[in-house]
């Protein structure tokens, strides 16, 4: 039985005053059991998040991080930096990244193996473009980037990371997927782990589904048999929003 996740990415929003007052109107209210809690914040708000929800269930991620572990990289982050803070999760490979910053399946993957080597769980994100999906492309492009994230990782490792799976046209367009689409892209997602790691590994692996998740349709995608959760932006932003969220989650 996979513990379902329900992580916010709260991509460039909120300072750090602005997460402490997430942080303590989230832990006044944080009452559900059986679901892993994750906050990815900014960068500058993430000791101060650690801080305020010292004591709770509630973890905190980073959206990013270089693959190096230290060196001349201006403007960069490392994996030893976040684990000094607390941070147990990073996002990695996020479409936003792939878009605006040449992320590829090749620095994902440096980064997926500088985490892991960190002791960082990857979110890794894979999801299809509009234009892929129109010319079905899916199944293609998301086996692509899951086989190229994990290259050269091991079993036990990837049995222990979280995909995320994001269609880029149902990002913070108010369109997300059907539910049964959601479900049924996932499970190739699963199945191409099964390939390449053995099927106790697909087993383990949580797979989340991402893209215009809020409370009123959290629980459609949990109860799909492949969804492990949701990795959710524009709704996690308000701690009553993504406390409900997480209360969606146990219908799993
Ligand atoms: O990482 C989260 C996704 O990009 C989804 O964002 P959204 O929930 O605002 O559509």
């Amino acid at each position: 039985m996979r513990t379902p996740i329900i992580a916010g990415n709260w991509k460039m929003f909120k300072t750090m005053a602005e997460a402490r007052a997430f942080a303590q109107e989230a832990k006044a209210d944080n009452n559900t059991s059986g679901v892993q809690k994750v906050i990815c914040a900014p960068f500058t708000a993430l000791a101060a998040l650690k801080e305020e929800l010292a004591g709770t269930d509630i973890a905190i991620g980073a959206q990013n991080m270089h693959f190096e572990e230290q060196g001349a990289y201006t403007g960069e982050i490392s994996a030893t930096m976040l684990k000094e803070i607390g941070v147990e999760y990073v996002i990695l490979g996020h479409s936003e990244r792939r878009q605006y910053f040449n992320e590829t399946d090749e620095t994902v993957n440096k980064k997926v193996v500088a985490a892991l080597a960190a002791g960082l769980v990857p979110i890794v994100c894979v999801g299809e473009s509009l234009e892929q999906r129109e010319a079905g492309e899916t199944a293609e492009v998301v086996r692509t980037q899951t086989e190229g994230a994990f290259a050269g990782v091991d079993a036990a490792q990837v049995a222990d990371t979280v995909i995320a799976y994001e269609p880029i046209w149902a990002i913070g367009t108010g369109k997300s997927s059907t539910a049964e689409d959601a479900n049924e892209t996932i499970a190739i997602i699963r199945s191409v782990i099964g390939e390449r790691f053995g099927q106790a590994t697909a087993e383990k692996v949580r797979i989340q589904y991402g893209g215009s998740v809020k409370p009123e349709n959290i629980a459609s995608y949990m109860a799909q048999p492949d969804i492990d959760g949701a990795l959710v932006g524009g709704a996690s932003l308000v701690a009553d929003s993504y406390l409900q969220l997480v209360a969606g989650a146990t219908s799993r």
